[in-house]
């Protein structure tokens, strides 16, 4: 048993009575018996887990584990083999020079890491004299008497077992790294273990193999082809004409002086000039190429000579291009070590560190950080370290490795590589191809051009479309105007399988919502996967993973209309896996129904779990009616005791939860057959029932007050694409009304929004107000902006951001600064309660402790919370706390 599921089995009145009495000495004191007891099972558990390692510990260390891990035996023992057994050593740098005569080994034990980071990634050698951070290497140092240090340096990876190599440079700041590496793969392997690579045998040409030549293309797969590479090639070329001109107009948008000189008409400023022409002149420019240095000194662009006037035409400029030499990537930083100069660039001037990039045979610098002349053989050196200029036993730089490549070598990354000269070659047929069609296609006066145009819809912004009309309504004299039918959602909440979907799928048949067809198609579909029982369900679980998990994993909403009402159906999902979208569907209801599964041990085993959660989280969400749905009675014969039991035991359960007896309504029904839902039952077992049915009850709930006058509030259920808007967003408006064309601001992203269209209760409308489900068409907002849970308001009145927060909670556990996780509507967000200022009066409010250390269930305390990252947050909002799979406390933030 872990330490958590023995506090929550704590008589909390006992440990709160010893809390209250705590003081810092008694803390100090002998453990409690119960503590006592599992503390002794977990040091023999541990112990036998170590087994002849367990002498290495001390009982004091096992206890002090266990504590921390709270009796968690496996973790304890992890943590004792990590600090005590076999301890990892950590890379420690001597700090000064070994006495003459001592040694210093350092160990690095070698990770599943290191032998990756030998490949070729960057190892970090920590340098003093040596320090190899990670890389799978002993190193000891020795200081013979009278002796220059050495080096012994023992690597050991894993499947290439050990090697050690005595280091004694005869200048102490050079290593032989290849004499390090010689067997590893990636260089001289024997040759018995070289792989000989066969090439792999062609694929056979031809739909059922054929010759072997290459797949024949059917005639419309040809000429597809031929339109593809058509159309490429077009696009290339304007892209491509495109690019040169926005180049050519950016190079256009500068100074018109230079030096005092009259600036060519191209309005090429000697500024732009300057910064890329290596030419001592200053006069050549490389209009595209990104190496100046590549650009052909006999053909450069003159942009001291006249230009066409006007502007500078691409076709102009795309000759240009076309008269460049193939330029050759730019080498990468590998590519640059391999083969280049030593720079700058490849020298860390960190104290003590070196960065050891790729392996091979090098060159190295001498001790005052100059490459030697002449690398001294194939096998060269590298240098991990600089002497600093006093001479000291301190080491200022460290250096890359060079290698000491064959001439060769170097001559082949000095060309440019194939790659290189077929782009350069792509690159120039398109753009003879893109002049031919730029001159084919002389530009009318006076219309337009396809670049302008082009241009033009390249630069249109979301923010460029035009406004959305607003009528500028007064809505709440459109509201009393149009005297809409009220409207009122309801979560239905309860056990897991205590039947709600089924309920709710035989209410919309049974109102003609949904049609017999519908149903019996759902109940042929269920049948043939084995689930023949849930097809009234189905009506509202319609992901493939609901059907075939039979269970409820989402809200799924449904609406329907009676003569006074339109109703909005939030069905939750009962398991507790799920909760999370319980507590969305809740924070939007107006009131609940809760279904309870009154077969045989059903309703018992509800209570314990979902039956009595859902119904403290609907109180804590500001849910103050419930129906309580008493279903499947056909399974207990229409048991009027059965009945009569469960709602005994559910009035007292509710009543204490908060819920006023008025407020509570009972309802004896069968959902899969019907029974007392929309029609009273024609069982005459059930004939002792002649309350009203379900959806009578409904009826008579009275939807919560609405918030007309306040500002806009309204939480996102659901964001997703129509082909009214990308930004397509569900929800219900909590407070204050919108319309058409009003400006929104989404938070916590922070961007505004328009509202294009309104749908309300299914149809289009100029408006809505507070207590609708709508659907709004957002305009002038990116799709990444939007959340499921985002709060969107009225940008003038906006709902703020907040990491941290006051909940004025109800316990349903021990509360105690700990991890929570923060849920509000649809909104989850990792926290912790950072303190407890206060015990609070349930009633009152008033403040009976303060500082308490810890809250019991059932108190109500004024907790902070700190969460990991702002959501939009305000006062009043309901909120829900949990921890560790479970409801930990539930309110309402101050
Ligand atoms: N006999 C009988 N079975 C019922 C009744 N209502 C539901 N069931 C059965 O109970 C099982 C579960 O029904 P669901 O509607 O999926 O239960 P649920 O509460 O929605 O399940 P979750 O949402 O997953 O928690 C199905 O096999 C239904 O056929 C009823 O009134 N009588």
């Amino acid at each position: 048993m872990s330490r958590h599921q023995y506090i929550r089995k704590l008589d909390y009145e006992d440990a709160l009575d010893e809390y209250e009495g705590y003081s810092e000495n008694e803390e100090e004191d002998e453990l409690s018996p119960e503590d006592r007891a599992l503390m002794s099972q977990g040091t023999a558990e541990v112990q036998a887990a170590l087994g002849v390692e367990a002498s290495k510990v001390t009982v004091a260390q096992i206890e002090e584990a266990l504590w921390h891990y709270y009796y968690d035996v496996d973790k304890s023992v992890a943590y004792l083999i990590s600090k005590y057994v076999n301890p990892r050593p950590k890379a420690t740098k001597p700090a000064t020079r070994p006495p003459n005569g001592k040694s210093v080994t350092h160990t690095f034990e070698p990770t599943a890491a290191t032998f990756s980071l030998e490949l070729g990634k960057p190892v970090h050698w920590a340098a003093k004299y040596v320090d190899l951070t990670d890389a799978g290497l002993q190193a000891t140092q020795t200081c013979p008497e009278s002796s220059t240090p050495s080096f012994q340096m023992t690597r050991s990876l894993p499947h290439f077992g050990t090697t050690s190599h005595v280091l004694q440079p005869a200048s102490e700041t050079r290593v032989p790294l290849s004499s390090l590496f010689w067997d590893m793969p990636w260089g001289n392997v024997p040759k018995e273990r070289q792989t000989i690579l066969v090439p792999p045998l062609a694929p056979r040409g031809g739909l059922l193999g054929g010759s072997g030549g290459p797949p024949k293309m059917s005639k419309l797969q040809a000429l597809a082809a031929a339109r593809k590479k058509k159309a490429e090639e077009k696009k290339a070329v304007n892209d491509k004409v495109e690019g040169a001109r926005a180049k050519m107009e950016d190079l256009a948008v500068e100074d018109t002086q230079c030096g005092g000189k009259s600036v060519p008409s191209n309005g090429l400023s000697n500024k732009r000039l300057k910064t890329s022409d290596p030419s001592p002149e200053g006069q050549s420019v490389p209009v595209f190429g990104p190496k100046p240095t590549r650009l052909k000194a006999s053909q450069p662009l003159d942009v001291g000579a006249a230009a066409p006037s006007g502007q500078l035409q691409a076709v102009t400029a795309q000759a240009a291009e076309s008269e460049q030499p193939v330029s050759m990537a730019e080498p990468s930083t590998f590519a640059q070590l391999l083969c280049g100069e030593p720079s700058a660039a490849h020298r860390r001037r960190t104290p003590e560190k070196a960065v050891f990039v790729g392996f091979g045979c090098g060159y190295g610098v001498d001790n005052k950080g100059e490459p030697p002349k002449k690398p001294s053989t194939s096998v060269d050196w590298f240098d991990i370290r600089k002497r600093k200029a006093d001479d000291s036993d301190d080491f200022e730089e460290v250096v890359v490795l060079y290698p000491n490549l064959p001439q060769s070598v170097k001559d082949v990354f000095a060309q440019p590589s194939p790659d290189d000269i077929v782009l350069a070659a792509q690159a120039k047929a398109k753009t003879k191809a893109g002049a031919k069609t730029a001159e084919a296609q002389p530009k009318k006066k006076g219309t337009p051009s396809t670049d302008a145009v082009t241009a033009g819809v390249d630069g249109l912004k979301i923010s460029d479309a035009p406004l959305p009309k607003s009528k500028n309504l007064n809505v709440l004299s459109e509201l009393e105007k149009s005297k809409p039918k009220r409207s009122a959602s309801f979560v239905v909440v309860g056990h897991v399988d205590a039947g709600k979907s089924t309920m709710m799928g035989r209410l919309l048949l049974d109102l003609k919502v949904v049609d017999q067809r519908t149903v019996d198609k759902l109940q042929k579909e269920a049948k043939t996967e084995g689930k023949g029982s849930f097809h009234l369900a189905w009506v509202l679980d319609q992901r493939p993973e609901e059907r075939s998990r039979g269970i409820t994993m989402d809200i799924a909403t449904r609406r329907f209309e009676t003569e006074r009402t339109a109703f909005t159906i939030l069905d939750a999902p009962g398991h507790a896996e799920y909760i999370y979208n319980m507590i969305a569907g809740a924070s939007q209801a107006d009131f609940a129904v809760l279904v309870i599964d009154a077969s045989t041990d059903a309703f018992e085993s509800g209570l314990k779990g979902q039956t009595r959660e859902h119904s403290l989280l609907i109180r804590s969400m500001g849910v103050s009616r419930v129906v309580v749905a008493i279903n499947k009675l056909d399974t207990v014969a229409w048991s009027q005791e059965r009945f009569n039991e469960i709602k005994d035991q559910m009035s007292g359960f509710l009543s204490t939860a908060n819920f006023q007896p008025k407020n509570i309504a009972f309802v004896p029904v069968s959902g899969l057959y019907g029974d007392n839902l929309v029609h009273r039952s024609s069982n005459p077992a059930a004939s002792w029932y002649t309350g009203p049915t379900l959806i009578e009850e409904l009826e008579n709930s009275e939807p919560s007050t609405r918030a007309l006058e306040k500002p806009l509030r309204m939480t996102v259920f659901e964001v997703y694409r129509t082909m009214q808007s990308p930004v397509t967003v569900s929800g219900r408006i909590e407070a204050g009304s919108l319309q058409m064309g009003d400006a929104l601001l989404v938070q916590p992203s922070g961007q505004r929004a328009y509202v294009k269209s309104i749908l309300s209760n299914d149809a289009p409308a100029d408006w809505a107000v507070a207590g609708q489900n709508v659907v709004l068409h957002l305009s002038q907002i990116d799709p990444i902006h939007v959340r499921d849970g985002d709060i969107i308001c009225d940008p003038a009145k906006p709902v703020l951001r907040a990491d941290t927060f006051t909940l004025k909670a109800l316990a349903f556990d021990i509360l105690m600064p700990m991890p929570v996780e923060v849920h509000r509507g649809r909104l989850n967000q990792a926290g912790r309660i950072a303190a407890i200022p206060a015990l609070l009066d349930k009633t009152s409010g008033t403040v009976v402790k303060k500082k308490p250390k810890i809250v019991k269930p059932g108190m109500v305390a004024r907790i902070v919370v700190k969460l990991e990252s702002q959501i939009p947050l305000e006062a009043g909002q309901r909120v829900v706390l949990r921890s560790g799979g479970q409801t930990v406390a539930a309110g309402l933030l101050e």
